[in-house]
């Protein structure tokens, strides 16, 4: 699976960052995610793969999305083993976020990025498009915080592994008034809290890397965001848990549904028997081979926004390998016109 696709996705969400980058600011966030989806899909569709969506996200808000089932690469023709290598006709399963922070695109914020992360068949959790609790830490911390005990406790012990006192820690929470006890409780307990509108994709990889100055990811966000970020924190080696939010008095946001009940009878039509288990990043991105790629549309933690200048783009993406054990940081240059001289810098 791992070589030449590992080179191609990089164009794909690249493809979905300028498209989406060119809505930076204009306020309309479901054209800025709706161009994203299609520069993605053209992208994908001219790879010798045989991809299927299994997460395409958008549901519960309704935003245009990849749709789940959705066959993508030139392998998935009916003639395809008279032209694919077998290697190509391997069936791989892909989640996809076009436009991750499609509001921060929209009003012109930072840490939006287009985002997929790729398993063989049955390698990533199918997550339901609900929400989900999520606990990320930097890799020494792996094990040791427990979704399960208090953010006053897993501040602690993460100020233990990292050898840091908690005052000098950063948490990252999204700005919602379902996180109001939690927000109060992490600044009782001494650290500090970066609040974010949007965009906890970022913010839960940004942990894994050291000089980000983000040293947990605590709260409620989407499900289908979880499932992202678990496989880029499960290459590179950082603590992720997921556990599934499927009541509405507790989100607060009137978009999974009227009942808790209901909400746990669609769970179990989709298999999920416990709809309280708690997931590691190892059982939401389970693959043998899970490759992950994110670039940046507007400026982030991690990488720069796009950048149009005269006849062209540059970009800057990540790329992160179970197989390889790399995490590629790549700036291209996109021609649009004929090549002409390249400013560096
Ligand atoms: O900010 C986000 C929105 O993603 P998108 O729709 O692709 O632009 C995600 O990072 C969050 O994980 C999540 O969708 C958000 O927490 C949903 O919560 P809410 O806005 O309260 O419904
Ligand atoms: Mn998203
Ligand atoms: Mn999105």
């Amino acid at each position: 699976m791992e070589n030449t696709l590992g080179l191609e996705i990089i164009e794909v969400v690249e493809q979905a960052a300028i498209a989406s980058s060119r809505w930076m600011g204009k306020g309309e966030k479901n054209t800025a995610d709706q161009v994203a989806v299609e520069a993605m899909r053209e992208r994908m569709n001219k790879i010798y793969m045989r991809g299927r969506i299994v997460i395409g996200e958008g549901e519960r808000d309704e935003a245009p999305m990849l749709y789940i089932g959705e066959e993508v690469g030139i392998c998935t023709r009916a003639d395809a083993k008279d032209y694919c290598n077998p290697d190509e006709l391997v069936e791989i399963d892909i989640a996809v976020d076009p436009c991750e922070g499609t509001n921060l695109v929209a009003y012109g914020q930072n840490g939006s990025m287009a985002v997929l992360a790729i398993a063989e068949k049955g390698g990533l959790f199918a997550a339901p498009d609900f929400y989900m609790r999520k606990l990320a830490a930097p890799a020494p911390a792996r094990g040791h915080v427990d979704i399960n005990k208090s953010a006053t406790q897993n501040l602690k012990i993460l100020s233990e592994c990292l050898g840091r006192a908690v005052e000098e820690l950063v948490v990252v929470v999204m700005d919602r008034p379902r996180h109001k006890e939690l927000i109060q409780e992490i600044r009782q307990a001494g650290a500090r809290v970066r609040l974010i509108s949007d965009g906890d994709v970022s913010a839960a990889i940004s942990c894994a890397f050291s000089g980000t100055n983000i040293h947990a990811l605590m709260g409620i966000g989407a499900a289908p965001e979880g499932v992202i970020s678990a496989a880029a924190l499960r290459c590179l080696g950082g603590h992720f848990q997921g556990q599934l939010i499927y009541d509405p008095e507790v989100v607060k946001t009137g978009l999974i549904g009227e009942s808790k009940e209901g909400n746990i009878a669609r769970l179990k039509e989709m298999g999920i028997n416990d709809p309280d288990r708690v997931y590691n990043a190892e059982e939401l991105a389970s693959g043998q081979t899970v490759l992950f790629a994110a670039c940046g549309i507007t400026p982030g933690t991690l990488m720069e926004g796009v950048r149009f200048f005269k006849g062209g783009a540059r970009t800057q993406s990540l790329v992160i390998s179970s197989q390889s054990r790399t995490a590629r940081f790549v700036d291209t240059i996109h021609m649009f016109d004929e090549p002409k001289t390249l400013q560096l810098k």
